[in-house]
């Protein structure tokens, strides 16, 4: 929890917002897969770890051919582990977040996944199969070792639903640009998104970071001022795929330059 609110707030001092980069964790094998997240810290503000999974049903098929990839390397939840604990060694002040589906995190064991990753120096989860509902448990357990369970809200997500994401979410909520599959896109409904954020921030008094299709500077400038933060998977997930790091830093260093202030 420490480690994200400091996040939020000294860069919220000094006028700008976070990157939050998603990539999948051991894609395409876990030792490549720690010098990448090395060049992705060199430009997030916090890290989204994705646990690979046969069933990425929230992912579209850049991210999908990613947990393949990191499969058939023999990725596992305990290898997840271990390359957190790496990126540890060196990075002591973002955020880690896990992004994992609830499958692997059930047959783990739930308190023992919980306490394991804190132990690495995870700092939240976010479980896209978890609704707010199901997840109490869940998040209790999570914010017991004052870790941040992060729950999704989406455009579809009534007044209500908004509230009880607020009540079960940890330091922030995870808006959901389009109702689909991650994926980047050409165009995104900046007002829309805009109004739907406000409104979420309104109700739950939290703090709102979008994701889904953003890929380009232009799409964090366009919405600046209203998300708490912005979170990039595809785009950066494609450069992995193609082993295009000169392009992956280009694209890192656009978008973190988006992130600081609307000048
Ligand atoms: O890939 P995109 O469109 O840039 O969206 C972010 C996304 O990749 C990351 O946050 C994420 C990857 N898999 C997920 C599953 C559910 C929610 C979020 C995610």
């Amino acid at each position: 929890m420490e480690r994200i609110r400091n996040c939020f707030e000294s860069l919220e001092a000094k006028g700008e917002k976070p990157l939050i980069v998603y990539a999948t964790a051991c894609d395409p094998d876990c030792s490549k897969s720690v010098e990448i997240f090395r060049l992705l810290l060199e430009y997030a503000d916090m890290l989204e770890v994705g646990m690979p999974f046969s069933d990425p049903l929230a992912d579209g098929p850049t991210i999908q051919k990613a947990h393949e990839r990191a499969l058939s390397s023999g990725a596992n939840t305990k290898r997840v582990f271990e390359l957190v604990e790496k990126l540890r060694e060196f990075e002591r002040e973002k955020p880690i977040l896990l992004m994992g589906y609830y499958n692997p995190i059930f047959v783990y064991g739930e308190e023992k996944f919980i306490r394991d990753a804190k132990a690495v120096g995870v700092d939240g989860f976010i479980v896209p199969d978890l609704p707010p509902e199901e997840g109490e448990d869940f998040a209790r357990k999570v914010k017991s070792l004052k870790l941040s369970p992060v729950f999704l809200a989406a455009p579809t997500s009534t007044d209500e639903r908004v509230r009880k994401i607020g009540e079960v979410t940890g330091e922030f909520i995870y808006y959901v640009s389009v109702t689909g599959i991650t994926g980047e896109r050409e165009r995104l409904a900046y007002e829309e998104i805009e109004r739907d954020i406000r409104r979420i921030k309104e109700i739950t008094g939290k703090r709102t970071v979008v994701g889904f299709g953003i890929s380009r500077g232009e799409h964090i400038r366009e919405m600046y001022n209203t998300p708490d933060g912005f979170v990039v998977g595809s785009a950066v997930v494609r450069r992995i795929e193609k082993g295009d790091m000169d392009g992956l830093r280009a694209l890192l260093k656009e978008l973190k330059e988006a992130t600081k202030s609307s000048i």
